[in-house]
């Protein structure tokens, strides 16, 4: 690993939230008696990402992915342990340290004044962010042509729908060039389509400008296809830091094997008839060869496919495994 971008330390995260009570006593009462339950959003985190690396956050609703994104992004300060992003603390909130970082969020791609153009917004980010005039026509150039904004550019903010949004969104994050990159929820709500260009300009962007990635994401399919590295938070607490093929591996120990009979074979023992003749079969993964050449020699079979479980089932299964832990 090269010079940590990021380095977080036995990090925790408790929030107070009021407890109302019902009542109009009690809503008088809480006037100067606030009384007050704390919410462990995180507890204990701990891990490093060098410079250059994408490291996809996941687990499942109120795991504390946001929270933890938050936090690394300069918005939150932590209740308890330490974070340094590129040699900072991000709540300091340096302004040298705001130019190095941005933080785009799925749910709300684009900020500033919704009257204004893309082009205008592009611009006026420029000048906030002190990118020289030259660099930020080369930048401009770059994700105009990377993010197909070309039809875009004079329209106004509020004029977009959510996938160009996404991509207005994703170029002024970018424009000034940031070296560490906080994505929250990038897809969300996009189009099979919209969502596809987004993971492919992502890809793109981090490996021409070597920029540090962390990614939150519900759909398994970013986080596998943008990152090489998986921190898996549940119920606040982190339970894995690795590949997400060896995180998978210890669940999708069964394979789907998907047989078309003719229409006079008898269907194979234990078999889940899926209609049409089709039929699936739920296999241990040493035993596939075994089991495909006993189907064979036995069954007259029009068509075989094996197939692993899908991803986000896999998910499901590792969450609910790790997911024992009471708060
Ligand atoms: N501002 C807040 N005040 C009180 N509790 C909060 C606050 N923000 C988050 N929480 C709580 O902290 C826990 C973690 O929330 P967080 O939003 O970080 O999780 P998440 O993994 O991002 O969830 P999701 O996938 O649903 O967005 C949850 O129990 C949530 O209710």
């Amino acid at each position: 690993m090269t010079s940590p971008g990021i380095d977080v330390r036995d990090l925790s995260m408790v929030y107070r939230v009021p407890v109302r009570e019902a009542g109009v006593r009690a809503a008088i009462r809480s006037l100067w008696q606030r009384r007050t339950r704390e919410v462990t959003a995180l507890d204990g985190i701990g891990f490093q990402v060098g410079a250059g690396e994408a490291v996809g956050l996941i687990g499942p609703n109120g795991a504390g992915k946001t929270s933890l994104m938050k936090i690394m992004a300069g918005i939150l300060r932590p209740t308890g342990g330490s974070v340094r992003v590129l040699g900072r603390e991000p709540f300091d909130r340096h302004p040298d340290h705001l130019r190095r970082i941005a933080l785009v969020r799925g749910s709300q791609p684009l900020g500033g004044a919704p009257e204004l153009t893309v082009m205008d917004s592009l611009q006026y980010q420029g000048l906030v962010y002190d990118v020289a005039a030259g660099q930020l026509r080369r930048n401009l150039a770059e994700l105009v042509d990377l993010l197909d904004l070309g039809g875009l550019l004079e329209r106004q903010v509020r004029a977009l729908s959510l996938g160009e949004r996404m991509r207005a969104g994703l170029a002024m994050a970018l424009v000034y060039r940031p070296a560490v990159l906080f994505l929250d929820e990038p897809t969300i709500g996009l189009d099979v389509s919209a969502a596809v260009q987004t993971r492919r300009f992502l890809r793109r962007y981090v490996a021409q400008t070597g920029a540090t990635m962390i990614l939150t994401s519900h759909y398994m399919a970013d986080v596998a296809e943008l990152c090489p590295r998986v921190v898996l938070i549940n119920h606040g607490a982190q339970v894995y830091d690795g590949s997400l093929p060896e995180l998978t591996a210890h669940v999708g120990r069964d394979r789907l094997v998907e047989v078309v009979l003719a229409d006079d074979a008898e269907p194979p023992a234990g078999a889940h008839a899926l209609g049409d003749g089709r039929y699936q079969l739920s296999v241990a993964r040493d035993q596939v060869p075994d089991t495909v050449g006993r189907l064979l020699a036995d069954t007259r079979v029009l068509d075989l496919g094996i197939k692993e479980a899908p991803l986000d089932v896999l998910m499901d299964e590792i969450y609910r495994r790790t997911g024992t832990r009471a708060r």
